[in-house]
């Protein structure tokens, strides 16, 4: 579920009427995501043809001294042609604004496509072609925002339920070792930009093998470009559970990143470590919500073992895959 508050029909269009996007038709509150709550709402338009937009409430683990960042560069990105959604400013001017003093709130463009569950090559194709574009124009934005989810601080997280990991899994304490050897060799000085941090298939929308929409940037921060591409790598070219690698879409995610901007020799060299650095970004961050978060919640917790089992891929087969 992701409509953690109740908006009536009279909030809504008391929100709705600060922005110059005609008046509320209707409103309809969207399941996916875990984050935030999201609503679909359509309007009259500004010229009476009719107008859809997504309504954002921030409810959790955005800080909101950080909420310029996120929009902004929604703004700069899709201002550089990126299938990225813009916000839309209120009559003030704002990106964003207050609901009921305590939650925050943007309207954003609403972007056509569907995410896909089992990726295509070429979809795959598509989707690092994106990236690379994304990382291209994001060496524009003129803000930065540090990584908070580094390597150091996901060996910490992991470590920090060292006593719990077993009772999740009996191999999970094992990667506690293997995340302190990637830190150890992590490498440093690789080109950087901003990048998405998070860019998994329900953050991708797609109208067959069209990238439509790149969303969800609120994990974006300064980062090493391979790094994001090995977490995209992850995230793509296997089964949701990890349990099998799909080399031709890996290849083709690979292939069409390099369509538009060529790795160095030094980051193709790192993709290894890279990917296994994705993979305990997610089992940490996987781990940790599996034990603060009750087995009855109404919330599905995701598997940390998942991506124990791409580590594996990673930890023993990384320099072919990359090659
Ligand atoms: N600009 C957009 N255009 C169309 N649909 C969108 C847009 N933004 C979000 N959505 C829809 O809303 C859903 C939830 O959005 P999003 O992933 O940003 O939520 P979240 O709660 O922040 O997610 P997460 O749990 O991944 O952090 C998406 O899966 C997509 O279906
Ligand atoms: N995409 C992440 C959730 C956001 O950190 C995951 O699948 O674990």
């Amino acid at each position: 579920m992701a409509v953690y508050t109740h908006l009536s029909a009279e909030d809504l269009a008391a929100l709705i009427a600060q922005y110059d996007v005609g008046e509320l038709v209707s409103a309809k509150g969207i399941a996916e995501g875990v984050s935030n709550s999201n609503w679909i709402l359509e309007t009259t338009g500004q010229d009476g043809n009719g107008a859809r937009f997504i309504l954002t409430m921030y409810e959790r683990r955005i800080d909101l001294a950080e909420l310029p960042f996120f929009l902004d560069l929604l703004d700069h990105l899709s201002s550089h042609g990126l299938p990225v959604p813009h916000t839309i400013h209120d009559r003030h001017g704002a990106s964003w604004r207050m609901f009921d003093q305590d939650k925050a709130v943007a309207l954003i463009e609403y972007l056509p496509g569907v995410s896909v569950d089992r990726p295509t090559p070429q979809q795959a194709h598509a989707v690092g072609a994106s990236l690379a574009q994304m990382h291209i124009a994001a060496l524009e934005f003129g803000e930065t925002r540090e990584d908070k989810l580094n390597v150091l601080h996901n060996l910490t997280a992991l470590q920090s339920c060292r006593e719990e990991l077993a009772h999740i899994d009996p191999r999970l304490p094992e990667m506690i070792e293997r995340g302190q050897r990637i830190c150890r060799d992590w490498p440093t000085s690789l080109p950087e930009t901003i990048i998405h941090s998070d860019l998994f298939p329900d953050n991708v929308l797609m109208l067959g093998e069209t990238v439509t929409g790149l969303i969800d940037f609120y994990f974006a921060s300064n980062g090493a470009m391979a790094y994001d591409l090995a977490v995209t790598h992850a995230a793509w070219c296997f089964d949701r559970d990890g349990s099998k690698f799909h080399a031709d879409v890996g290849d083709a995610l690979m292939q069409g990143y390099q369509s538009v901007r060529a790795l160095e020799p030094r980051e193709n060299a790192a993709m290894p470590i890279l990917a296994q650095a994705a993979c305990l970004r997610f089992v940490a961050s996987r781990a940790q919500d599996w034990i603060d978060t009750p087995p009855d919640a109404h919330v599905t917790r995701k598997d940390p073992m998942d991506f124990v089992r791409r580590w594996d891929v990673y930890a023993e087969m990384g320099d072919r895959l990359f090659a």
